[in-house]
């Protein structure tokens, strides 16, 4: 099992130092040949009979087309020769031996031989097709369903251009060698040894030379098969590494142009296109090189069969219809031994790209349900013992944070953990702003409640249970969080808002319509919803890039809201809106807040207005906790972080609505 070790790849923006930027160098995968492909077979098994089929009539096919020197040697030493030696050129010859009447025949049966190799290509293309794809989109769900419960830590180390080569241009490939390269490979082996025993029978001294030449084939794929594995490696490692960049780019483009760095950016994503198109050229010189010699080696091997071929003949040891169809019949099999290496070379990519899906579902998933997880005890239980999907009428809960110590996983050795022994008690109902500097912690707190990570220490507990314990379900249904950044998805607004509603409020005229225009007036996003083309309908672009950053702030604030969480953990969420925007919806806010847990991280010393109490995050711990009074009254630390927030708080946009793009 093997893990990424590099860090993610360098985007185009940081390329300025790409010449001495790491080269992305993800361990090498640690599955061997027969690991890689019996686990492939655990997931072809459902298909297997309709693989088997379409092997059935590749190889029928290849039968078929092996029989067409079969006849050629029965006319040529037959009827060919009989009119040639015995008939004289002025005589009729009677209908059962007319060498016309017999060429006709062998016309005809060459025909029917074509025409039945053609109908049974068409059917392993039917056959193998529709199975193929079919597994193709099981392995994408496969993947994309481990994606989202592998845990954050797992994202954070991996680049997304990554996950989406190995999603979509991996899974093509695994699809391609299924659908063509797996049936052409078994079906090119029955032509070779079927084709080989008929040269054996026709010239066993022929037939030896042509064999001969396999010994240096054989070593040579050996080698080209290892060298090609590291090739196909790079190239799929590299075509990742820079869909993550154009990924990263197109995401800031803004900020691209904004700062002029489109040409640094260019150049950047050049070297690693260069890059890229290096291992391509290595591979495909290295593929084309197998390729001479799979041509070269047996035609090498026919020119000499055709020499002791002819010697034969003029001995008398062969006939020349035994000849011609040891050629024909060679030739025949020449074609899928050329062909092999492409096969193969479909075989080493197929491996690359299984491996690197092994890689992501091998992931450990550490962030997982308890075995017996305990009910949250603020839901309904049903009759069965299971919580209901409705939360219990307003019973709020307390949260706490009992010595709470916490490392990211890819923290450098020198760094102390983030949190160092974080006690803290948040009452039900209330709302408590956390405030420190920055890179203290804060958000990292947040994370914990719903386990984006788990604590490296201690315990986090909701109404006493430790959040451990309880399922990832119930968990993430009794929290809501926004986040810094205000992540929108390219659906309409309403689903948007109601993404993380009670199951059953999220269709248009269920009594979620009510919710979302409580939440959407919460978060005083009701206004320029309404001025949207299709209102609450509208679809709103990829990531929500065609609103403006306060809008975006504002529905993420309102699908948080629409939640109906017990405990809701807001990580600066008024820091992209205008002072009076920004005053109308903290005074909503505390209406909404009352009977929620919340837990809030202020950037601004507005943001600590909305709090009941305000706890110092300071040096990894939970330095003091009070009202903001309090706390101006009792801690010089306090004051010293409240000072540097406002001084460090920029000016305002002066327009009312909401702040610049
Ligand atoms: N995924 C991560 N991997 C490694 N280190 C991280 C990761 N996320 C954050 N950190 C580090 O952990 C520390 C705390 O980060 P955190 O985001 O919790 O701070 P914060 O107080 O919320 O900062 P800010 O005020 O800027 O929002 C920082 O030093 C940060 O560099």
């Amino acid at each position: 099992m093997t893990t990424p070790t590099s860090p993610r790849p360098q985007p185009a923006l940081r390329g300025q130092n790409d010449s001495a930027a790491p080269e992305p160098s993800r361990s090498r995968s640690a599955y061997t040949w027969g690991q890689t492909f019996a686990r492939m077979w655990q997931i072809m098994r459902a298909i297997r009979f309709r693989l088997l089929a379409g092997f059935l009539c590749a190889a029928a096919g290849s039968v078929f087309a092996l029989m067409i020197p079969q006849v050629l040697q029965r006319l040529i030493n037959g009827a060919l020769a009989d009119a040639a030696t015995a008939t004289p050129p002025n005589a009729t010859p009677s209908a059962a031996t007319s060498p016309t009447t017999a060429v006709l025949q062998a016309v005809g049966l060459v025909v029917v031989l074509g025409v039945l190799e053609a109908v049974l290509v068409y059917m392993r293309r039917v056959f193998a097709v529709t199975p193929a794809t079919e597994v193709e989109r099981t392995m994408r769900l496969t993947l994309f369903h481990r994606l989202l419960h592998l845990p954050t830590a797992f994202h954070d180390e991996w680049g997304s251009g990554q996950l989406l080569s190995r999603s979509m241009s991996d899974l093509g490939q695994v699809r391609r060698w299924l659908a063509f390269a797996l049936i052409m490979l078994m079906s090119d082996l029955v032509t070779i040894v079927v084709g080989i025993t008929l040269m054996v029978r026709q010239s066993a001294a022929l037939a030896l030379v042509f064999l001969a030449a396999a010994v240096p084939v054989v070593v040579m794929s050996y080698f080209f098969a290892r060298r090609y594995h590291e090739l196909a490696r790079a190239s799929q490692d590299r075509s990742g590494d820079l869909a993550t960049t154009v990924e990263e780019s197109v995401e800031g483009i803004r900020v691209l142009k904004a700062f002029g760095q489109g040409d640094h950016a260019l150049r950047g994503f050049s070297r690693q296109a260069d890059k890229l198109r290096d291992v391509e050229v290595a591979k495909a010189t290295t593929g084309g090189l197998f390729d001479l010699m799979l041509i070269v080696i047996p035609e090498l091997a026919l020119g000499m069969a055709l020499f002791i071929g002819l010697h034969q003949v003029a001995g008398g040891a062969m006939t020349v219809g035994a000849l011609a169809a040891w050629f024909t019949t060679a030739a025949m099999v020449s074609m899928p031994v050329r062909m092999i290496g492409q096969l193969f070379a479909m075989t080493v990519n197929t491996k690359t790209a299984l491996d690197r899906q092994w890689e992501v579902l091998d992931a450990p998933l550490t962030v997982t349900d308890p075995p017996s997880p305990v009910p949250a005890p603020w839901f309904s239980i049903d009759e069965d013992g299971r919580a209901a999907p409705a939360p219990r009428a307003a019973a709020p809960v307390t949260v706490e944070f009992h010595d709470v110590r916490f490392r990211y996983p890819d923290a450098p050795d020198h760094m102390p953990d983030v949190l160092r022994g974080v006690d803290l008690r948040v009452e039900p109902g209330e709302t408590l702003a956390i405030v420190g500097v920055v890179g203290s912690g804060k958000t990292t707190m947040l994370d914990l409640v719903p386990r984006l990570y788990d604590v490296t220490a201690g315990r986090v507990t909701v109404d006493g249970v430790d959040v451990r314990d309880l399922s990832l379900a119930d968990l993430r249904r009794t929290c809501a969080m926004t986040f810094e950044d205000a992540t929108l998805f390219s659906f309409s607004v309403r689903d948007n808002v109601l993404l993380g509603a009670p199951a059953g409020l999220q269709r248009p005229g269920l009594p979620g319509d009510g919710l979302l225009r409580r939440a959407l007036d919460t978060a005083d996003a009701q206004e320029f919803v309404s001025t949207l083309p299709r209102g609450v309908d509208t679809e709103i672009g990829e990531e929500g890039l065609s609103l403006s950053g306060g809008q975006r702030q504002r529905l993420a604030l309102a699908r948080a809201i629409a939640a109906r969480p017990q405990v809701l953990l807001l990580d600066d969420p008024l820091s992209a809106l205008d002072t009076r925007t920004e005053e109308r919806v903290s005074d909503r806010l505390r209406t909404a807040l009352r009977g929620t847990t919340t837990i809030i991280v202020a950037h601004r010393p507005s943001t600590v207005d909305l709090a009941d109490r305000v706890a110092l995050l300071d040096d990894g711990r939970i330095a003091g906790v009070g009202t903001h009074r309090e706390m101006m009254a009792a801690s010089a630390r306090y004051r010293s972080v409240i000072a540097d927030l406002e001084q460090a708080e920029s000016p305002q946009p002066s327009e009312p609505g909401e702040a610049a793009r």
